[in-house]
């Protein structure tokens, strides 16, 4: 039987959306939704979005890495459901949803920029060569030379298969200062094992790192990845932090039908 999907973008980070309130979709197959993730034999996406029914929320958010595992909290993904909640008339400019880490709180303008409410930070762990956060998924932050032309896929692998993160891994970020509140960033994506051209939680925990080891003062920061710019903005007691703010553009890109 043929089912309706949707393709957005945040940032260049890509996702197949499904309408699941009705519960057509069959939500362990790994096997699936790793096969509708693939770039070449299906849909082709870094992951795969369910919007559902939530009792105390416009609508849940249930998230997959393209390697078909569901998973932690997606910012980008967020950002992308706010967009696709108002488009399905779910929504109109507000939402509070429910994602794996909690209620979250969302608006979208009439441009899509879309601005997600991130979980509170209280732990941030400095290191003397990276920072390590969890701001819904969990990141390794570390300052490089050379970004450009950075190893991502090889160094990060090695980083996200090493024994500091354990069996769960961890997302890897490469940063590099561009200005007093501006930094360039690349991601390893766990779940995807490769880089992604935006990570949303990772400039979340880039912007907190920066902040944490001085090197901004501003409690707004711009997030430049190879998919597009972001923002983050926050406030900060020591290594607490509430009032985390992900903005940036949600893009529709198609529709289709299906076979699952
Ligand atoms: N692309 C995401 C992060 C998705 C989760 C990550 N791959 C993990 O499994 O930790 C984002 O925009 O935050």
């Amino acid at each position: 039987m043929l089912h309706t999907f949707y393709k957005y973008q945040g940032t260049g980070n890509d996702f197949i959306l499904v309408d699941n309130r009705n519960n057509i979709f069959p939500k362990n197959d790994t096997k699936l939704v790793k096969f509708l993730c693939d770039r070449r034999f299906g849909i082709g996406a870094d992951g795969l979005i369910l919007l559902e029914n939530a009792g105390d929320a416009d609508f849940s958010m249930v998230y997959y890495n393209s390697d078909g595992n569901e998973s932690s909290m997606c910012g980008n993904g967020g950002r992308c459901i706010t967009a696709f909640a108002r488009d399905l008339g779910i929504i109109d400019e507000d939402a509070n949803f429910a994602a794996v880490d909690g209620l979250h709180h969302a608006t979208i303008d009439d441009n899509g920029i879309v601005s997600l409410q991130m979980k509170d930070v209280h732990t941030v762990s400095v290191y003397e060569d990276y920072v390590f956060l969890d701001t819904g998924s969990p990141h390794h932050v570390e300052m490089v030379e050379n970004l450009p032309s950075f190893d991502v896929k090889g160094v990060g692998g090695q980083i996200r298969y090493s024994g500091l993160y354990g069996d769960k891994g961890s997302n890897v970020n490469f940063v590099s200062q561009t200005g007093t509140d501006k930094f360039s960033v690349r991601t390893y994506e766990r779940g995807v094992e490769d880089e992604t051209l935006s990570c949303g939680t990772g400039v979340t925990a880039v912007a907190l790192a920066m902040k944490v080891t001085g090197r901004t003062d501003s409690d707004k920061v711009t997030l430049e990845t190879p998919g597009g710019e972001l923002s983050v903005s926050f406030l900060q007691d020591g290594k607490q932090f509430t009032n985390i703010f992900l903005t940036g553009p949600a893009r529709f890109v198609f529709k289709g039908k299906t076979a699952w």
